[in-house]
């Protein structure tokens, strides 16, 4: 099995190291050559959870420079880029590296993604994916397994077929690398209960300032949480998504499972960089447009984060 995994962060590094000490032909694909240079050399370094680090060879080039080796096709392509990465010319280096039909799966948190890389991917057959798995980036070879999760992947849009040979393969290949991971039918439905606790967690620990144990801690910060949750879920079940009653719980248990975490986007915001904002609260904001739903503490956020940004 063969997979390129477009983006050399915390979970395109995470995964492949993984599958790389199973065994599974990895390829990953940096935008600098300097880092692609570093992992060619030394490998990825995976440190935590199972306990020491561990340094995997990999095969490493630019996304620009990368030119396959003879004839042979990716049994997969990864997406492990942030969703602000995903512009024009990347979608047409994806193109290029799945023209002879490679799936192609895309792991990004938020929505919008999917839709906008079907319009340019027409002919490709795009994979959804939602992980749960915690990663953190040291340098460009060395990441750091911040927690356990689990990994659902589906067809996007939703098909009504059997899984594909393909899916079988890489689920199979996934769990002998001892990865959790499920296939599903209803990709939308698992997107959207993980932007409900994205919506919640990463925009109220980027303006507090906190890690996720300490948001809902204080009491003015869980009714901030709880309000902000209602309008997500009632938007979000408003635009198809599966009403779940242990809703509010789930997510206070995520922030006790992920306590001494700082959410993706206060790391974004300290370190000065874009935020998936858009993708995620901004996600919401364009469903209550088109539901015409209210959602005024979404607003809030939202401009809150941008404000945050432009300082
Ligand atoms: N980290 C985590 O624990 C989790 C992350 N996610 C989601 O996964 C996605 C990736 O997140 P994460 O890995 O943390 O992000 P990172 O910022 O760590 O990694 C993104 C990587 O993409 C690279 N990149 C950007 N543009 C290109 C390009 N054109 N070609 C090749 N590489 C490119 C960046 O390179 P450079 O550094 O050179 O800019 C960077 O190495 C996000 O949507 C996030 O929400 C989901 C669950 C958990
Ligand atoms: C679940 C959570 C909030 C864990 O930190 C996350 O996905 C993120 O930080 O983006």
């Amino acid at each position: 099995m063969r997979i390129i995994i477009v983006g050399a962060g915390a979970i395109g590094l995470l995964y492949g190291a993984r599958l790389a000490i199973a065994g599974t032909d990895i390829v990953m694909l940096a935008r600098k050559e300097e880092q692609a240079e570093q992992l060619r050399k030394e490998g990825i370094k995976l440190t935590g959870h199972g306990g020491g680090q561990t340094a995997v060879k990999v095969s490493a080039s630019t996304i620009d420079g990368y030119l396959p080796a003879g004839d042979e096709r990716p049994d997969w392509i990864w997406l492990a880029v942030k969703q602000a990465h995903l512009d024009e010319t990347l979608a047409g280096h994806i193109g290029r590296l799945g023209a002879d039909g490679s799936p192609v799966l895309a792991l990004q948190n938020g929505i919008g993604h999917m839709d906008a890389l079907r319009k340019v991917l027409q002919e490709t057959q795009l994979h959804a994916a939602v992980t749960t798995e915690g990663a953190l980036r040291g340098d460009g070879q060395t990441v750091r397994h911040t927690g356990r999760g689990t990994l659902t992947f589906g067809c996007w849009p939703r098909s009504v077929e059997n899984a594909s040979k393909s899916q079988n393969l890489l689920l199979t290949t996934l769990i002998a690398a001892g990865i959790e991971a499920s296939l599903s039918n209803e990709m939308e439905d698992v997107v959207y209960h993980k932007l409900l606790v994205n919506a919640v967690i990463n925009p109220l620990t980027a303006i507090s300032g906190v890690r996720n144990g300490e948001l809902p801690a204080d009491p003015n910060r869980l009714r901030w949480m709880r309000a902000l949750h209602e309008e997500s879920n009632r938007i979000l079940i408003a635009a198809g998504m599966a009403g779940n009653q242990d809703a509010w719980e789930r997510l206070l248990r995520i922030c006790e499972a992920t306590a001494g975490n700082e959410s993706s986007m206060l790391r974004d915001v300290k370190a000065g960089r874009k935020t998936e904002i858009d993708w995620i609260n901004g996600g919401i904001l364009r469903l209550a447009e088109r539901l015409h739903l209210p959602a005024p503490m979404n607003e809030a956020v939202y401009t809150l984060i941008k404000t945050l940004h432009t300082n």
